[in-house]
């Protein structure tokens, strides 16, 4: 079995949790509350911006040129085409884009982009992959699975949603970085593998956390004036 299978098949109960979050199930049934949506656009705008710089530590770490310019490619990938899926939440919540961007990051967004942040800027290519991993891996996941159990049409409220990581692309780039996960396995030391499987396990982790953050619109406890924490 290869390393990035075995990634998967120990993080299985944590996509299952996902699949089971009340905000995935929501977008199957096209009913999320307004609040919901609104929490994760604002929460995730930061969270994409952090990924870019993270993507950008990630090219420090590269050899050689076709894993740059993959990094490079995604970072296009996040600034020009997952704007759509925030504007389909931005729609169903009847709210304009714009005004959900710049907002402070909540505790769980920060812990996830401080959590990536840590393996890309002390850790080896292997490790930063297997932090970034989870990121495309359960949202493509989350669109196969829709789109094969509800069958949307355009008429459904998340439409553009679903398709949008249910399609080949973000299967494409799902692929890539299992390759590329197994590539650094391939040469990797028995302390690194471990490093890589434990950064890939607290994505996975974050990843159903986030969904849990945006569905109960976590703040920090005690509320003070906004400061913004980038
Ligand atoms: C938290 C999170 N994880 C994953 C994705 C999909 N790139 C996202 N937009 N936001």
């Amino acid at each position: 079995m290869t390393f990035s299978k075995q990634l998967r098949q120990e993080a299985d109960p944590i996509f299952e949790a996902i699949f089971e979050h009340p905000f995935v199930k929501g977008i199957g049934e096209g009913n999320v509350p307004k609040e919901a949506l609104i929490h994760y656009v604002q929460q995730d705008y930061e969270y994409l911006t952090t990924f870019c710089r993270i993507y950008g530590l990630a090219v420090s770490k590269c050899t050689d040129r076709e894993d740059m310019t993959f990094f490079q490619e995604q970072i296009g990938f996040v600034l020009n085409a997952e704007i759509h899926p925030h504007n389909n939440f931005c729609k169903v919540a009847g709210v304009r884009y714009e005004d959900l961007q710049k907002a402070p990051l909540a505790p769980t967004a920060h812990h996830y982009t401080r959590h990536m942040m840590e393996a890309a800027t002390n850790g080896t290519l292997g490790e930063t992959l297997a932090a970034l991993a989870p990121c495309p891996w359960t949202y493509w996941e989350i669109g196969r699975k829709l789109i094969k159990e509800v069958k949307p049409t355009p008429t459904h409220p998340f439409y553009e949603w679903i398709t949008f990581y249910g399609d080949k692309e973000v299967s494409t780039i799902t692929q890539t970085f299992m390759d590329k996960i197994d590539a650094c396995a391939a040469k990797a030391s028995e302390y690194e593998k471990k490093r890589m499987r434990d950064h890939f396990i607290t994505s996975t982790q974050l990843e159903h956390q986030f969904w849990t953050m945006a569905y109960t619109q976590e703040t920090w406890p005690v509320p003070i004036k906004s400061i913004q924490v980038i």
